[in-house]
């Protein structure tokens, strides 16, 4: 006997939202929650056989060494994940999920479609604000990579559309191994009945909110939403016994950097509240890491995230105003405004504006799987720190000529102060990715405003398509 939906219902908040958010996420959440049942019994590997007991085991183990049993099953003989000999060994087994696709659908991209499968494949991973714009993108890599993937949010900077575009792209094979539920980290009982009613081999945490300005004003919705949301959910985690974590960092971690390209250990600091509770939660890992040496944690430090699927179907979908430079050039490109401001043509660069390490968002996809499959295939991993960039830098008017040259529109500008807080050059170091992840970004910032304009080309307005609704 199956009782999943309910339980969600009672503990839902919708947080921070406005009431239109609100709204929408209810009228979702009763679709989703029509929907799960379906899915779930419409397919009998959704629910595997080790999931139904820890869900129906409501009282975790009360103290360590029964929290260890919990995460870590006997590892004598050593766990086989493949016959494949590539493939390592590890000590911990991944809990029993359904069994992944024989064939991945729709790649996003070359890396790895169609190649042997790596440690964790097949295993169970839930997503924190995975519908949101980089959330998207890897919960479809790990939809075609064979993993099982539940998705934790509660639309506050996102929408329901985007999950069912994920659906979509993925095709009713893959969809059938992608549940949502709605919660809110910030409430304890949300995170608590997630972790109750499934086991988990790992956490992929996207939620939190990321608007600079927003955050200076804000400080305090900052802190609840990033800070304490995350300790809720590493309680919940450390509560059931998941104890491998991919945590959504930023570049923002180097300030303003002392020199470029920005290196792992250079030193951190934090120019906004926003920046801070990415400084503050990196720290929070790795304190709570050394108390708990089975804990294996990997903070990913993304530079800056654009592109879309190649689909065209997902992409980033910002509320008001952008604050980010892609956004606000592809609106500027479909008419919804009239220039682009570029903040400083002063700067001591090439052309006088500001340097960044644009990535696209697929690869930073690629970069979560990598990541997770290290977590996978490395017990005594600690908590370690990847930047996730190119490792080159380009100049706000390199941007702009690249996006006119892929979207064949002419985007005015006008040049305007420079914005406070921004610094001259950002961008990655990428050495330590590649050593040790085996990751490396493959594509350049052609592929990147080709497919942001493809993107935008398709949904001029967003995932809602409505006009009045966005400006
Ligand atoms: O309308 C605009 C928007 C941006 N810019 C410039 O474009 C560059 C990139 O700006 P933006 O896209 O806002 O990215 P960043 O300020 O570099 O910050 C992003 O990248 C950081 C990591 O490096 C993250 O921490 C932040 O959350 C994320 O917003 C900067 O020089 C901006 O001054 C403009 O000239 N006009």
């Amino acid at each position: 006997m199956i009782s999943l939906p309910t339980v969600f219902v009672e503990g839902y908040s919708t947080g921070v939202d406005t009431g239109q958010n609100k709204k929408t996420a209810r009228l979702h959440m009763t679709r989703e929650l029509a929907a799960i049942p379906a899915v779930l019994f419409s397919n009998k590997h959704a629910i595997d056989p080790a999931t139904h007991t820890h869900t129906r085991k409501r009282t975790p183990p009360p103290h360590r060494t029964a929290r260890r049993a919990a995460r870590d099953p006997p590892p004598s003989p050593p766990y086989k994940i493949s016959a494949n000999p590539r493939v390592r060994r590890t000590g911990s087994p991944p809990a029993a999920a359904p069994p992944p696709p024989p064939a991945m659908a729709n790649g996003g991209g070359g890396a790895g479609n169609g190649e042997a499968r790596k440690a964790g494949a097949g295993a169970s991973v839930l997503v924190t604000g995975g519908a949101g714009y980089i959330g998207t993108h890897t919960v479809l890599r790990l939809l075609e990579k064979g993993y099982a993937v539940a998705v934790v949010d509660n639309f506050h900077n996102s929408v329901p559309e985007a999950l069912d575009r994920v659906r979509l792209i993925a095709g009713p094979a893959l969809s059938a191994r992608l549940v949502f539920i709605p919660g809110d980290l910030k409430s304890k009982d949300d995170m608590e009945k997630v972790f109750a009613a499934k086991r988990y081999d790992a956490v992929i945490h996207f939620a939190g909110l990321k608007a600079v300005g927003e955050s200076v004003a804000h400080p305090q919705m900052y802190y609840e939403n990033n800070v304490a949301g995350t300790m809720n959910l590493y309680a919940a985690m450390t509560k059931y016994g998941c104890n491998k974590i991919v945590f959504s960092s930023s570049a923002t971690v180097y300030g303003q950097p002392e020199k470029t390209p920005c290196v792992e250990d250079s030193k951190l600091s934090a120019l906004n509240p926003y920046g801070t509770t990415k400084l503050v939660l990196e720290n929070y890992f790795r304190q709570v890491q050394a108390a708990d040496p089975e804990l294996r944690v990997i903070l990913l430090r993304y530079f800056n995230p654009i592109g879309a699927h190649r689909s065209g179907d997902i992409g980033e979908d910002p509320r008001g105003i952008p604050n980010n430079l892609l956004p606000y050039i592809q609106q500027v490109a479909v008419g919804r405004r009239p220039e682009l401001n570029v903040y400083g043509d002063d700067y001591p660069t090439r052309d006088g504006t500001a340097i960044r390490d644009y990535i696209h968002v697929v690869d930073l996809a690629d970069g979560h799987i990598a990541a997770l499959e290290k977590l996978f295939a490395t017990p005594d991993i600690g908590c370690v720190a990847y930047n996730l960039g190119t490792g080159c830098g380009t100049t706000v008017l390199e941007v702009v000529k690249a996006f006119e040259e892929a979207s064949g529109k002419k985007i005015p500008i006008k040049i305007c102060p420079r914005r406070p807080g921004d610094c001259t050059e950002v961008y990655a170091s990428t050495e330590k990715a590649k050593k040790e992840l085996g990751w490396s970004a493959r594509f350049g910032i052609e592929d990147m405003c080709r497919d942001q304009w493809n993107w935008a080309r398709k949904n001029p307005y967003g995932y809602s398509g409505d006009a009045d609704e966005k400006n």
